[in-house]
């Protein structure tokens, strides 16, 4: 109430609301921060972290109770207490249609309402966005400063007032809150616009400048560019909101300085009062001291995800599944799509296969959306159901206009599969995804819960897949041992199937390696090359030993993409990653000639009927023909060639810099790292390497 008194004076909305208690002292609840029992590991596992955040915690936050009561949207407005054209537009069957409030919405609106600092933590797919937009929306039209009439068809609302800012870690997140915002403001005069990065920047600015703004929503880097601008108008001197979404994201080492950057272009919050709302699915106790330093003393913690409640990614099917080698991931995730079709033909009532496949560096996404695209293609899958499949890819890589259209397409289609990045493992709300299969051991606890998260979201149903090499067993057991991930070991035969032979018999696993090997060799050179430069950063964090890591890493290239020998890495790199005496390293500078002559030649590769010789255009130096997925299905790889990689080394691309994962620096978008660029260990030796 405190908060909404020294902004608006005396609130009619408030006093219209049911009092109801909703804080307690965080400190009553301390038995949650004791070492978890053995027998409660794994239902515990999620809050690995939290329990020392909470603690952390205790002494300056407020929680608030979980809600007893699950409120409908319509009894909002019939209290008065939410506008009524936003209860509408929620309500409505033609518009939003939902009915009831989920917890962490109810847990948060009166808090959020009277002006109050909140973090709120509560699962993937609950609704938080809206919980974030309702009451901000709220707060605005409260605002009595706030001029929601209009002028003939113009709005009176300047560019200067900005009442509410939203920040999200990437710019497909961006726009999606963007247009839940505009779907909960319909008809309510209030003006929402977007600064993401990858945009035309001059077209958004005028449209703000021309529109005016009171919501205003965007990435890091796009944000700071226009607030920093005096010449854009473009400002908020009257800001009471400002919230991050996946704040824990936003509060890491990679957008810290960017969010410290934009706070010193809004009001002095000493001068001017503004709450500051935080949403997240994980908070880890890294982000902790950010977060007292951004939030003010007694903010309210709210916490939907009990100690006694199984979290969303408990209630998800998890399995993991150890692989015989690297080249054996797409085989099987082949082999779980055919498996799922397999169910639905059998009259199980099952969704159509949605899956999406995350996997640790851009480059790698490429490769696979090409490989299964190829198979696609092929006579002897391309009739099949999943044939029919579309196969998309996101990552930073691709312009923001294919990022946008992968998105559009795969939100809209009923079925598909969808290769990404990390770019949208936060927040993504892609409709009735069945399956997230997740290849290589992820960097952190929270980026496979976040990732999970792409299904089961609004109580759907979902699976999780993590496939892994017996090599990151560590890494798997540090850093996901905790999380209820079961061992399946029949399921997929694919994941164990020896790819260094010619697939013989007429099993259906034979069938899904010789398939999915012969699409694998037809990727182009340039895509493998820079795949396996990619993998080299992620996959010597996760495996125990450089020498096994390089084995298992050659092998995926020879046995699983038809090559004839590993790429080349040039003598620096192989130097500055300590990889110089490794044994299997292939020290030469061929590769980035290969590439440069892969990217020149047309794309060939996979033609209907199968693998066309022109597929490795430029890339037989060594005369070798391709044929199927032999050994030799890539001969001719040149070695110590000229070229080699150097700063830069991917020519054809448009931005630089490489980083575990995704880059850290997306340069045509500051503010859109949708993932944690870390630069543990030999990753610093790629970095400037696009792959
Ligand atoms: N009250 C509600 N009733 C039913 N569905 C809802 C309700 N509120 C939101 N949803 C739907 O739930 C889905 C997930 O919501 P949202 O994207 O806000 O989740 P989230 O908690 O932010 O997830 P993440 O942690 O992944 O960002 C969306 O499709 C949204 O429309």
């Amino acid at each position: 109430m405190l908060g909404t008194l020294r902004r608006f004076g005396v609130s009619n909305v408030l006093r219209a609301s049911a009092p109801r208690t909703l804080s307690t002292r965080w400190a009553s609840q301390l038995p949650k921060v004791q070492a978890p029992s053995a027998s409660s590991v794994l239902t515990r596992s999620l809050h690995s972290s939290f329990p020392k955040f909470s603690a952390a915690v205790a002494q300056e936050s407020a929680e608030t109770e979980p809600s007893q009561k699950i409120e409908k949207f319509a009894e909002l407005g019939e209290q008065g207490f939410i506008d009524s054209t936003i209860i509408k537009n929620i309500t409505h069957p033609s518009r939003m249609n939902l009915e009831t409030m989920t917890e962490v919405q109810s847990m948060t609106l009166r808090e959020i309402v009277k002006g109050n600092d909140v973090l709120a933590q509560a699962k993937t797919g609950t609704g938080k966005t809206l919980a974030f937009l309702l009451p901000t929306l709220q707060n605005i039209l409260n605002d009595p400063g706030v001029d929601v009439s209009k002028v003939g068809r113009y709005s009176r609302t300047a560019p200067s007032e900005i009442r509410a800012l939203i920040i999200s870690p990437t710019r497909e997140l961006a726009e999606q809150i963007a247009v839940e915002a505009k779907k909960v403001a319909f008809g309510t005069g209030l003006i929402v616009q977007t600064a993401v990065g990858g945009t035309q920047k001059r077209s958004g600015l005028m449209k703000i400048q021309r529109e005016g703004c009171h919501l205003l929503i965007g990435t890091p880097g796009r944000l700071k560019d226009i607030l920093s601008d005096p010449w854009t108008g473009v400002s908020a001197p009257k800001l009471n909101t400002l919230i991050l979404d996946e704040a824990d994201r936003l509060l890491d080492q990679g957008f810290a300085p960017d969010i410290k950057e934009i706070q010193g272009f809004l009001p002095n919050p000493s001068e001017i009062d503004r709450q500051t709302l935080m949403f997240s699915a994980t908070v880890p106790r890294e982000v902790m001291s950010l977060v007292r330093q951004t939030l003010k003393p007694g903010f309210q913690f709210v916490q939907t995800v009990r100690e006694d409640e199984v979290p969303t990614h408990h209630r998800v099917p998890q399995k993991v599944v150890w692989m015989r080698g690297l080249e054996n991931g797409m085989p099987a995730v082949l082999e779980i799509a055919k498996n799922y079709e397999a169910r639905r033909a059998n009259g199980e009532e099952l969704r159509p296969f949605k899956a999406i496949v995350y996997y640790n560096s851009t480059a790698e996404t490429k490769c696979a959306a090409d490989a299964f695209n190829n198979l696609r293609r092929s006579d002897d899958f391309g009739k099949t159901a999943l044939g029919e499949l579309k196969m998309l890819e996101i990552n930073s890589r691709l312009t923001q206009g294919e990022r946008t259209r992968s998105a559009e397409s795969f939100r809209r289609s009923p079925s598909g599969i969808l290769f990404s990045s990390d770019v949208t493992a936060r927040g993504m709300d892609f409709p009735d995804v069945t399956h997230v299969i997740q290849v290589g051991v992820p960097r952190d606890t929270e980026t496979y819960i976040h990732r999970l998260g792409r299904t089961a979201r609004a109580g759907k149903e979902g699976e999780g897949w993590l496939l892994v090499h017996k090599g990151e067993d560590a890494c798997f057991r540090s850093r996901l041992g905790r999380i209820p991930i079961k061992e399946d070991t029949v399921s997929l035969p694919a994941a164990w199937a020896d790819m260094s032979q010619q697939a013989t018999g007429s099993s259906a696993t034979s069938e899904t390696v010789s398939q999915m090997k012969a699409a694998m060799t037809a990727v182009g050179p340039s895509h493998k090359i820079k795949s396996y430069m990619g993998q080299l950063g992620t996959i010597i964090g996760n495996f125990s030993s450089k020498r096994f890591a390089i084995e298992v890493l050659n092998k995926q290239f020879v046995d699983g993409f038809g090559m004839e020998s590993p790429p080349q890495i040039a003598p620096r790199v192989a130097q500055q990653m300590g990889l110089g005496n490794i044994p299997g390293v292939n020290i030469g500078t061929g590769s980035r000639r290969m590439m440069e002559e892969d990217d020149s030649s047309s794309s060939g590769g996979f033609s209907r009927g199968g693998f066309s010789r022109g597929g490795d255009r430029g890339f037989s130096r060594g005369g070798g023909d391709r044929g199927g997925f032999s050994r030799g299905g890539d001969r001719g790889f040149p070695r110590g060639d000229r070229g080699g990689f150097s700063r830069g080394g991917d020519r054809g691309d448009r931005r630089g810099g490489f980083s575990y994962g995704e880059r850290r620096g997306d340069r045509g978008d500051r503010g859109d790292r949708g993932d944690r660029g870390s630069s543990r260990g030999p990753r610093r030796a790629l970095e400037g390497f696009d792959f």
